[in-house]
């Protein structure tokens, strides 16, 4: 697959982290230093890596990520429950004790969106394709918000949204299957746009269009072995190109 055919499509569903702004990073982070003194409790001195994050992490749901990155080391905790305390030494203690660390750079910095990624909501708005966010995140508004993106979205189906329709997270392909349908645009009309693993087999997994892999680290080869069928390291890439310079000025 060359360009996007956006003639044929009718929407785009974009995920959030790491697609239109840089939070995945923000989320990385977070999690190493929760997963690290963690590890350090226990005596474990292998620290979670990129690696381990772009495996286990990148993309899914909290809960799903903790329980995903645990595993991956032998070690099993209890579940508990969603209003557990940091340092509960419960999977839910764990995820909400990263989630406090997310919010406080989220705060404490703020969040500007990828400027190739705006470039491209732009283009698409101007040409009649409906956009959507689909992100795993419970946290999409305030992200949406920070980078002055909230306004452009109609539909965002995010980790609140999931919980509370019962949707299981990427990588099963029933998020984006569902912001499809509140655009009311079958399912092959549809492109995704995705920067996790998770994310691309959940986008493979559904019977879209096309699933492009947005490559912010994990790596070209991955995206196309988890099901991208092209892969851009911008999404101003995606803006066709006679569109891509501004229309020349004509002088009288
Ligand atoms: O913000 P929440 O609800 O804890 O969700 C976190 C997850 O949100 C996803 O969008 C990110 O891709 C993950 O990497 C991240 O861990």
């Amino acid at each position: 697959m060359g360009q996007v055919n956006w003639s044929a499509v009718d929407a785009a569903l974009f995920d959030l982290d790491g697609v239109l702004t840089p939070t995945s990073e923000v989320h990385m982070r977070a999690w190493a230093e929760v997963f690290d003194a963690f590890l350090a409790t226990r005596g474990l001195a292998e620290p979670f890596t990129d690696a381990d994050y772009f495996a286990y992490v990148d993309g899914k749901p909290r809960y799903d990520a903790v329980r995903a990155f645990l595993a991956s080391r032998g070690i099993d905790l209890p579940e508990g429950s969603t209003d557990d305390p940091p340092g509960a030494g419960t999977v839910r203690g764990l995820g909400n004790l990263k989630n406090d660390a997310f919010l406080e750079t989220l705060h404490r910095d703020g969040m500007a969106a990828y400027p190739g990624s705006v470039r491209l909501l732009d283009w698409l708005g101007g040409h009649g394709v409906a956009v959507a966010v689909v992100s795993s995140s419970r946290n999409a508004a305030a992200v949406l918000e920070a980078a002055g993106l909230a306004d452009r979205f109609d539909v965002v189906v995010d980790g609140q949204v999931a919980a509370a329709e019962d949707l299981p997270g990427k990588p099963a392909p029933d998020t984006y299957r569902y912001a499809a349908r509140l655009l009311h645009v079958p399912y092959d009309r549809a492109v995704v746009l995705e920067d996790a693993l998770s994310g691309v087999a959940a986008g493979r997994a559904g019977g879209f269009a096309a699933v492009v892999g947005v490559d912010r680290g994990v790596g070209a080869e991955a995206l196309r072995e988890a099901g991208a069928d092209k892969v851009v390291a911008d999404l101003a890439d995606l803006v066709p190109p006679e569109s891509a310079a501004p229309p020349a000025v004509r002088h009288p």
